[in-house]
């Protein structure tokens, strides 16, 4: 995981070898492969863990869940041989405490109020719409939004054209990004993958 001063940028739901390369290229921290299932990014553990392939060590491979099954998680995780895990349902606690034993970088997704990273035990917090992976921005501008501790993603609905806004406005150690850098629901741009990261990374650190 980057240790730079630059933000932290994920970009989730990859699904071609065309995507990992854009994504790869542009310089992105992390990439998402989405196991949750009903997603027009779904991808099973096999085609992941090809795509993973290509995946060099520096960025870290994250596999995306949404209310599984902590056996189910364990066995995608596996499988695909991703060494992160994002888990956007109402996981407790007690099964980030169990998957910790995976060795698993823990990513806890949430769109309620969060104090600080770490509270479930995870490595990293995800701070989302109530929608993840729509592409609907939230009110992180907002004077009752807090920012939480620690090291926290902000994402739902950013772009190449907010990013850098909503990097200077929230103080997030990251950002992640799905549907923003999509020609069409489903399907990744790499020119706006690059786009994004690059607003990102604009001027640097905004910590
Ligand atoms: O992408 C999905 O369809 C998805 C489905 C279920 C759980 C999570 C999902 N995506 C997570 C993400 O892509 C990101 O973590 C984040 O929500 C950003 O989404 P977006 O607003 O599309 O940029």
């Amino acid at each position: 995981m980057s240790e730079t001063s630059a933000p932290f940028v994920k970009i989730c739901g990859l699904k071609t070898p065309r995507d990992v390369a854009a994504a790869v290229l542009a310089g992105a921290d992390a990439v998402g492969f989405v196991f949750a299932p009903g997603s027009p990014r779904t991808v099973d553990a096999a085609a992941a863990r090809a795509l993973a392939r290509e995946v060099p060590p520096q960025v870290l491979t994250v596999g995306v869940f949404r209310g599984q099954p902590v056996e189910e998680v364990r066995r995608f995780a596996e499988e695909s041989g991703v060494r992160g895990v994002q888990l956007h349902g109402e996981e407790g606690p007690g099964d980030f405490a169990a998957l910790r034993a995976g060795g698993w970088t823990l990513l806890r997704a949430t769109s309620r109020h969060a104090r600080r990273c770490g509270e479930y035990g995870e490595d990293l917090l995800l701070i989302d719409a109530p929608d993840p992976g729509s592409g609907k921005p939230w009110n992180w501008g907002s004077a009752e939004f807090t920012a939480p501790r620690g090291r926290w993603l902000l994402a739902g609905g950013l772009t190449p054209g907010t990013v850098r806004e909503a990097l200077l406005a929230t103080r997030a150690w990251g950002v992640d990004v799905s549907s923003g850098v999509e020609s069409e629901r489903g399907v990744k741009s790499p020119e706006l993958i690059r786009a994004f990261v690059e607003a990102a990374r604009a001027g640097d650190a905004v910590q």
